[in-house]
């Protein structure tokens, strides 16, 4: 895909997945400030957890915040994963993703990691309460949120309603192994945040 078809601030050979918005110009910003965050996949189970406090609070998410001065973005993923729900994992970069809130002049650059095996067990912390969601594949492309139907497997299906947005647009990929990068800039309506215009895609 040519560069300047991409959104500002991704870049590289990409293949579209979905955008949306194309009526919205992309945001412009100033400033960018680094995050993580981090899935824990085991067999055929997605650990998820629950933010109990701060900026997307009620919402499940990886496990993630703030690069510290100093950190590269992988040795940052790997202290909140342990700060945050106990546990070490093997993480591996898989995608970028890029968001920006109405009214800020600064982005989000999110650095995403996965990893298919951990150490320790996953427990409660005052940020995040961990959970286990199952991996069957309505569960993965969201269908069972969407029809409210609970997944066929003993887990809870993944509760895309109850998390941002963007997940269910690049959270199958990232399960699948797929490289991918992302933009979504977001308003918004009532106490939560929604897409006014993204795109999503795969490293070639
Ligand atoms: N639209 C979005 N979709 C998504 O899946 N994750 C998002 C997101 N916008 C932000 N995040 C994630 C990135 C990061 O893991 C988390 C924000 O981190 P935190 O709230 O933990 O940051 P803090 O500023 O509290 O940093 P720490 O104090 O370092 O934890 O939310």
């Amino acid at each position: 895909m040519d560069a300047t078809d991409l959104p500002p601030g991704l870049d590289g050979n990409l293949v579209e997945f979905v955008k949306g918005g194309c009526e919205f110009e992309w945001q412009s910003y100033t400033k960018t400030r680094f995050y993580t965050n981090a899935f824990v996949i085991n067999g055929n189970k997605l650990l998820l957890g629950f933010k109990k406090r701060g900026f997307g609070a009620n919402l499940y998410n990886g496990f993630g915040g703030k690069v510290e001065p100093g950190e590269t973005s992988a040795q940052a993923a790997a202290r909140e994963l342990k700060e945050e729900s106990g546990i070490d994992a093997p993480l591996e970069h898989a995608g970028v993703l890029i968001f920006l809130t109405e009214g800020t002049d600064w982005a989000f650059h999110i650095d995403v990691f996965s990893a298919h095996s951990h150490t320790g067990v996953p427990t409660e912390t005052d940020e995040m309460r961990p959970e286990w969601f199952s991996l069957t594949e309505d569960s993965l492309n969201g269908n069972d949120d969407r029809l409210g139907i609970s997944s066929s497997s003993d887990l809870p299906s993944i509760p895309y309603s109850k998390m941002w947005a963007d997940d269910i647009y690049w959270l199958p990929h990232l399960v699948e192994g797929k490289k991918f990068r992302g933009r979504a800039d977001m308003v918004k309506d009532g106490d939560q945040f929604i897409m006014r215009k993204f795109w999503f895609g795969a490293v070639c």
